[in-house]
């Protein structure tokens, strides 16, 4: 809609490429094809098929196809095409300027956030758009780490000026940076010494827990312990909080002998994901039969990527001395690990 608002006549708009065709990226084609009589749509064998799944009516002769490395030639711009199946999406694409050496990288470096003016990375303080890139990057493209190496395999020959992904800054100077953590991302390795702590609690006690390991955490000296409060924070924080940190401990109360229900999602979402790498503590609270711990080690029993850290504890009620004990020897394990890594 852009394009006719700044006055591009009818017949100057003869191709729109169409990378991804998630309704953010494409919810504007049935309207450009209206407005523009001559356009043609760009995209390979999978773009088309799901774009008239959304409902675009595109008849075969208002579409081109495009095979991976396809170069389309439009005399100055030579594009050509590379295929990412499940970066996001099976029909992902990125396409690439040859001419200007400019890669349009689809959801690929993407990341929320807005821009706020900002346009270019070297314009601005880029420690924002790397945790929104994080949050992006673990929240919906994180479980595909496999297509993401394929990809960042395929592109690496490529020489690169510019980075422009389908939201967010674009890069031009920090390229390298930008690739190493996707590299990282992609491995799932976490890229910076800490623990996250997430639990869940009804009246106090698995978060009197959650601070007794945290204050011993910070007076082994690691530096970045973050607790979360499972039904205060939005889980996509949390989730990315975690991808960017080698240290884990996860706590629930017992709820009808299960987990407790804000940790439920988390714990599943973070099983779908597959998460490994992590140093895993587990711990929790209860009255009579308990149910969030077992949960919780069913959970990590389950990915055999994670380091689960000395035995769960699991108290009834308030911390005494002895337990407050058996949490400082928990944390111990866990900043030993961390320090261990330093080497
Ligand atoms: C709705 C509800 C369900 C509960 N279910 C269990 C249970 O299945 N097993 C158990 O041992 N305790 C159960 N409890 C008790 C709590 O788990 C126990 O009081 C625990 O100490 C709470 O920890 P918190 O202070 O971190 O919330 C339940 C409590 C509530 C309110």
């Amino acid at each position: 809609m852009t394009l006719a608002l700044v006055g591009c006549q009818s017949w100057e708009v003869q191709y729109i490429i169409v990378n991804h065709v998630e309704p953010d990226h494409s919810g504007s084609i049935k309207n450009l094809l209206k407005i523009y009589p001559e356009l043609k749509v760009v995209g390979n064998a999978k773009t088309i098929m799901m774009l008239r799944l959304l409902g675009v009516e595109l008849p075969d002769e208002r579409t081109m196809v495009v095979k991976e490395k396809d170069v389309l030639d439009l005399g100055k711009h030579k594009l050509t095409f590379y295929l990412m199946p499940m970066v996001h999406w099976p029909e992902s694409m990125a396409t690439y300027d040859i001419t200007d050496k400019i890669l349009f990288s689809n959801d690929a470096f993407g990341s929320f956030g807005a821009l706020d003016g900002a346009v270019f990375d070297d314009e601005v303080n880029t420690d924002f758009f790397t945790d929104e890139m994080r949050r992006y990057y673990s929240n919906i493209v994180g479980k595909f780490g496999a297509p993401v190496n394929a990809v960042l395999k395929k592109l690496s020959s490529l020489e690169i000026s510019c980075i422009c992904p389908s939201h967010g800054l674009i890069w031009r100077k920090y390229i390298k940076e930008l690739i190493e953590r996707y590299q990282k991302w992609a491995n799932m390795e976490p890229t910076k010494e800490g623990v996250v702590i997430v639990y869940g609690s009804m009246y106090g006690h698995t978060a009197e827990m959650a601070e007794y390991l945290g204050r011993e955490l910070g007076n082994r000296g690691i530096k970045d312990v973050i607790i979360f409060d499972s039904s205060k924070t939005d889980h996509s924080y949390i989730f990315s909080t975690i991808w960017k940190y080698k240290g884990l401990m996860l706590g629930s109360c017992a709820h009808n002998n299960d987990v407790y229900p804000k940790m439920e999602p988390l714990l599943h979402k973070l099983q779908n994901y597959g998460l490994k790498n992590r140093y895993l503590g587990i711990f929790g609270n209860m009255m009579w039969s308990g149910g969030g711990v077992k949960k919780i080690k069913e959970f990590a029993d389950s990915l055999p990527g994670l380091e689960q850290i000395g035995e769960p504890i699991e108290i009834k009620g308030h911390v005494t001395p002895i337990e407050r004990d058996r949490l400082i020897e928990l944390a111990n394990l866990m900043a030993d690990k961390l320090i261990a890594d330093r080497k």
